[in-house]
């Protein structure tokens, strides 16, 4: 189990190694566009889940959104604090 800011941390860091394998690298290779749609498919995902699918698999798509948020915030040059201040 990790934290938002943990994940967060994991991920910038195999952004600035360009970590091979890594999913995170891969798509931000592919750029905002690309990570655009797949924050709002997971969003659709999460709204279906939770709507329809219980809430374990709502907690499953609702971590995928996260982590594709998170990777927007990434591939836009935005740090978390950057979007804490909007809290
Ligand atoms: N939490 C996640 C996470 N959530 C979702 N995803 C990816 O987001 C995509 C969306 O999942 P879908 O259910 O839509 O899967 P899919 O449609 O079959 O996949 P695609 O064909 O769209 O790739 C998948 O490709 C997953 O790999 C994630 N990828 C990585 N992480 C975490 O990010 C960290 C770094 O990952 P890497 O950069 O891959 O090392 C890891 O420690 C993981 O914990």
């Amino acid at each position: 189990m990790k934290t938002f800011e943990e994940l967060f941390a994991e991920l910038q860091a195999k952004a600035e190694a360009g970590t091979p394998g890594s999913g995170t690298v891969a798509a931000l290779e592919r750029g905002v566009h690309a990570i655009g749609k797949k924050v709002v498919e997971e969003a659709a995902e999460a709204w279906m889940a939770a709507e329809h699918e219980g809430p374990e698999r709502a907690a499953e798509e609702i971590s995928q959104l996260l982590y594709q948020a998170q990777v927007l915030m990434l591939a836009s040059g935005l740090k978390l604090e950057d979007v804490y201040r909007h809290l």
